[in-house]
């Protein structure tokens, strides 16, 4: 594999962009403003790992224009296998040498320094995550290479990784807020906004598409 060898692969998934996010919803229509910002959230997810270091970086997404933006990113792209989210990290994993590092795609407020940090922190233990802001999910999952350990992202993840002996790294959630700070809901998006979000997500939020088009046509 062409790893630009760091020794680790960041994993990461992506629904097809219609589908995803839609408890932003309510606050976030027309579809195409919804889809926009979560593209630009996993922009600037995906471009706080790279700014990290040289890491091997993969997205497995069903959407052909996920995986065109993965990789412009320059990080690579995988279709779908199907079966969910985490056969989806599985499959993105599949064929790493080194420790798998999982990732949400939704951390529009990740510094580069947490992400560094965070894996730097992890690379001593066999297994270790970093719960999001609510105690209850997940914001990443190390695996060092050579340990087998399944990911169990989805509800409650938090407490299925510690079940199964991952070792909670920041559990008072303070030395890496940004990374602990998932976007599900408008109001995970209004925690983001108050740590600061990355550059694409400022101007998806400030500029609807919507808008946009609006004025365009004016
Ligand atoms: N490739 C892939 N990604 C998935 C799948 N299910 C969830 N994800 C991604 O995993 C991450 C966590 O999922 P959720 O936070 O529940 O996101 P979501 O399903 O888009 O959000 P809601 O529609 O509001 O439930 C997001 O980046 C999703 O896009 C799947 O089956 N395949
Ligand atoms: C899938 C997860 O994320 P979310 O809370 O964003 O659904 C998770 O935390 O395991």
């Amino acid at each position: 594999m062409d790893v630009m060898s760091d020794g680790v692969t960041v994993v990461l998934a992506l629904k097809a962009l219609c589908h995803a996010k839609s408890r932003l919803g309510d606050e976030y229509h027309p579809d195409a403003d919804r889809e926009r910002l979560v593209a630009a959230m996993f922009t600037d997810t995906v471009a706080a790992v790279r700014s990290a270091g040289h890491h091997d970086v993969v997205v497995v997404s069903p959407d052909p224009q996920v995986r065109d933006l993965t990789r412009r990113l320059g990080a690579r792209a995988v279709s779908e296998p199907g079966g969910g989210l985490n056969a989806a990290l599985a499959h993105g994993a599949a064929g790493a040498d080194g420790t798998v590092v999982y990732l949400q795609a939704d951390l529009p407020a990740l510094r580069a320094e947490s992400f560094a940090e965070a894996v730097a922190a992890a690379g001593r233990l066999p297994v270790a995550f970093v719960a999001d802001r609510h105690g209850t999910g997940t914001a990443l999952l190390a695996v060092a290479a050579g340990v087998a350990f399944t990911p169990a992202f989805g509800t409650d993840s938090a407490a299925a990784h510690r079940a199964g002996g991952a070792v909670e790294l920041d559990p008072s959630g303070t030395r890496w807020p940004d990374l602990g700070c998932d976007v599900d809901t408008p109001d995970d998006l209004r925690a983001a906004v108050a740590l600061g979000v990355g550059p694409r997500t400022d101007t998806a939020m400030l500029m609807p598409q919507s808008d946009a088009a609006h004025n365009h046509a004016e």
